[in-house]
């Protein structure tokens, strides 16, 4: 009888939390459809008017001796979105494999030669946007290479998304992108925790209660987030693994506002201004390939969200929207391959979800 009481307010209690989280749930599904409403503005019209090409040419610099499919699926990724022309740039090596995978890429196989960033350069001009890193590798010269090509895209105005071993270069070398506000970066759970050591934790403290050793000031530092220390320079911290909203925020802000995605069981997406989440359902089966097809459909979302503009995203960032359009479409056909293929599901049978996801997403 003593308990009855107690027991009430638990009731209560266990009330107001149920009501709560699913308020919560509904915000953030309101949340995302209207992304998705932002995403649909972006989306081109197909129309009998246009020309080959108009819809998005797209470059994947990626694809070495061991890795061709990477570099594959987001080329055929970027088509099956509804670019008009897919290209790879990739080592020699990769090149007739690539070729026999698919007669609708493009393949040039220049990314070993010594010429490889004029070879990528003089594509540039009929290029809306490059994915750059699927299947890479982490040869030293192909990376040079890659850096070169980066340079240069930079100087034409090139939207660049950054995945896989491109990410790798881009933890050597922060300074190659910061501060580039057509780049997004795609990292996976591994490949973020690379970056943010080497971009956001590097810095000695400076902290006016400790020996101070003052930063030295220049491009690609990291402002300071120690609620600690209010120097207002650099400093040091690991990543706060309960806190990945503010992780995120904080690595797209020290790479200067560079648009970042971090996948994961929800895709955290920042532009060091605002955080969107999206948890599109998915499923449970995490094969390899599926960031490649992220990157590839994110190139052409890219192409079309800058196309657009903010007018037709409501001020949002673009990037932001196409990253979010990229996000949920991968899952959804990760989701959808699912249902029919469970736990043999693998990336190809994504890649045939493309169409149908893009429809029940997009199209509605
Ligand atoms: N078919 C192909 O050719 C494929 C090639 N790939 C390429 O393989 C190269 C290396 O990519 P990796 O992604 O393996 O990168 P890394 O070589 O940095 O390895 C990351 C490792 O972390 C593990 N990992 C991933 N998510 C994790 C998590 N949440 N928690 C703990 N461990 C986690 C992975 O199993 C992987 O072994 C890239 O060039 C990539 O593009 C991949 O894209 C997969 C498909
Ligand atoms: N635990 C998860 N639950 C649901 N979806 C997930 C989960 N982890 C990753 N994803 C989704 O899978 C897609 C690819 O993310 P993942 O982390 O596998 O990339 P990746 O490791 O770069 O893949 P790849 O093998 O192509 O290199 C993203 O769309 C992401 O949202
Ligand atoms: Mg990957």
């Amino acid at each position: 009888m003593a308990l009855g009481p107690r027991c009430g307010a638990i009731r209560a209690c266990r009330r107001v939390l149920e009501r709560a989280f699913s308020l919560r749930k509904a915000h953030s599904i309101k949340d995302m459809e209207n992304t998705l409403q932002l995403v649909r503005n972006i989306i081109p019209p197909l129309s009998s008017t246009k020309h080959k090409g108009q819809d998005g040419r797209i470059g994947v610099v990626g694809g070495c001796q061991e890795y061709t499919g990477a570099p594959y699926f987001a080329a055929i990724s970027a088509l099956k979105v509804g670019a008009d022309l897919s290209h790879v740039f990739c080592a020699s090596a990769a090149a007739p494999v690539i070729k026999a995978y698919s007669p609708e890429l493009i393949v040039h196989p220049v990314l070993d030669s010594p010429n490889a960033v004029h070879e990528v350069e003089k594509w540039l001009p009929r290029l809306h946007a490059l994915v750059v890193g699927p299947g890479l590798g982490r040869d030293d010269a192909l990376l040079r290479n890659v850096q070169g090509i980066l340079e240069v895209s930079k100087a034409r105005d090139i939207p660049v998304v950054i995945d896989a071993d491109g990410l790798w270069l881009v933890a050597q070398q922060p300074a190659l992108i910061h501060g580039y506000r057509k780049a997004v970066l795609t990292p996976n759970h591994v490949e973020f925790s690379r970056l943010y050591d080497a971009v956001v934790s590097q810095w000695t403290p400076w902290r006016v209660d400790a020996s101070p050793v003052r930063p030295e000031e220049g491009e690609g530092r990291a402002p300071c987030f120690c609620p600690a220390c209010p120097c207002g320079h650099t400093c040091k911290g690991p990543m706060d693994s309960d806190d990945s909203h503010g992780s995120v925020l904080r690595l797209s802000q020290a790479l200067g506002n560079v648009t970042v995605v971090q996948k994961g069981e929800r895709d955290i997406l920042s532009n060091g201004q605002q955080v969107l989440v999206c948890s599109q359902e998915g499923s449970s089966r995490r094969c390899g390939g599926q960031g490649d097809l992220l990157s590839g459909s994110l190139g052409v979302l890219v192409h079309w969200a800058l196309l657009a503009g903010p007018q037709k995203t409501n001020g949002s960032s673009p990037l932001l929207v196409a990253a979010f359009g990229a996000c949920s479409l991968t899952r959804q056909c990760n989701h959808q391959a699912f249902q029919k293929h469970g736990r043999s599901t693998t990336t190809s049978d994504m890649i045939a979800e493309v169409g149908a996801a893009f429809s029940k997403l997009f199209e509605t």
